[in-house]
């Protein structure tokens, strides 16, 4: 017998001894962190004033923590859920190797940490806007509308949306139009993002019982929204160019990224019955929303950078 499952007490689950670091990393979702972060990083380096590196570091810090610590309270919360779908079956608390309380006290522990650091280190509108967006992913999402209504993506993502907003607050201790509009991209962008993949993974939320649009509303529906959402989204990720609040580098590759962005959400939208079989274009949709998001606000940064 090892010495990890000899001090497991009679109370845990035996699979609570055996969570390492990596379970612990799992539970923050770091593959989505990464471009969560990211458009905060962008949000902050965007601003008209540079902050001190080690505050701006602290910052970006304190917003991976933070959306880490949202991660494992909807990984603690639906357990449940996880459990019934091949995707996420494997997941710490799914798979036993973590016990439940260990991740409840992992991510409150995380997210006061990452809010108390933000609030005493940076500023209190950045700690207020993080307060916020872990409280609105934990709360309205996972807990309120994930459960109850297929438009739980389109109010609770807006909870992914505020780290651009985040990270300028950070900078400038202010919001202002520019992050606002930055914000309303993620907010457009979560739809076509989420319902590309949920029409290819449908079987998995209709075998947990979670309303997932494909699943309440049908496939064909689910394809219409996505391209609704999108026109929104471009007019938003565009906007900043006519506004005069960035340059021609942003707005260039603002409309060419949009406008393929448009293309394969079309091509969802009127897919012929052959693909849809395939779910060729939804997977591709699902693939590129994620490149998109990382040019368009890697682009943002780039022309800021040639402006200043
Ligand atoms: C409520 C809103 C959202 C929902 C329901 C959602 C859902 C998902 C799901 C189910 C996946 C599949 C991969 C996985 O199991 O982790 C995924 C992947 C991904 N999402 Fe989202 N997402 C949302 C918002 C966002 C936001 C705001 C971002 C970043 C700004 C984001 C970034 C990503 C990335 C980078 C991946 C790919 C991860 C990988 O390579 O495995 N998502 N999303
Ligand atoms: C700054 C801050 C606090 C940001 C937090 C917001 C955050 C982590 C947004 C990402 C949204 C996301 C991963 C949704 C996954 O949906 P799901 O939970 O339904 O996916 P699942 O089925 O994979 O669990």
């Amino acid at each position: 017998m090892n010495t990890t499952a000899m001090n497991t007490t009679a109370m845990e689950p035996a699979g609570a001894a055996t969570a390492e670091w990596r379970d612990f990393l799992a539970l923050c979702k770091p593959r989505v962190l990464t471009l969560v972060v990211f458009t905060g990083l962008c949000g902050m380096l965007a601003a008209p004033v540079s902050i001190h590196p080690v505050l701006g570091f602290t910052a970006m810090l304190c917003i991976t923590l933070g959306a880490g610590a949202a991660g494992a309270l909807n990984q603690w919360y639906e357990a449940d859920l996880d459990a019934k779908m091949r995707r996420t079956a494997g997941r710490p608390l799914p798979a036993g190797r973590m016990d439940r309380q260990s991740a409840l006290h992992f991510g409150v522990g995380l997210g006061a940490f990452s809010v108390l650091l933000m609030g005493l280190a940076v500023n209190l509108l950045a700690a207020a806007i993080l307060t916020v967006s872990i409280l609105f992913y934990v709360l309205v999402y996972t807990v309120w509308l994930k459960r109850r209504t297929p438009q739980n993506i389109v109010i609770g993502g807006a909870a992914g949306a505020f780290p651009p907003l985040i990270g300028w607050a950070a900078a400038t201790g202010r919001v202002e139009l520019l992050p606002v509009l930055l914000f309303a991209i993620v907010f457009l962008w979560t739809p076509p993002h989420f319902w590309a993949l949920s029409l290819f993974v449908r079987t998995d939320y209709a075998n947990a019982g979670v309303p997932m649009l494909p699943v309440v509303a049908g496939t064909r529906t689910t394809r219409a929204q996505i391209l609704l959402y999108t026109l929104p989204m471009v007019a938003a990720a565009v906007a900043p160019w006519p506004l005069g609040l960035t340059g021609a580098i942003y707005g260039l590759a603002a409309v060419a990224l949009s406008g393929l962005f448009l293309l394969l959400s079309a091509r969802v939208a009127f897919s012929q019955e052959a693909d849809q079989a395939k779910m060729k274009p939804e997977r591709r949709l699902f693939a590129y929303s994620i490149l998109y998001l990382f040019i368009l606000f890697g682009a943002l940064v780039a022309d800021r950078m040639v402006l200043a």
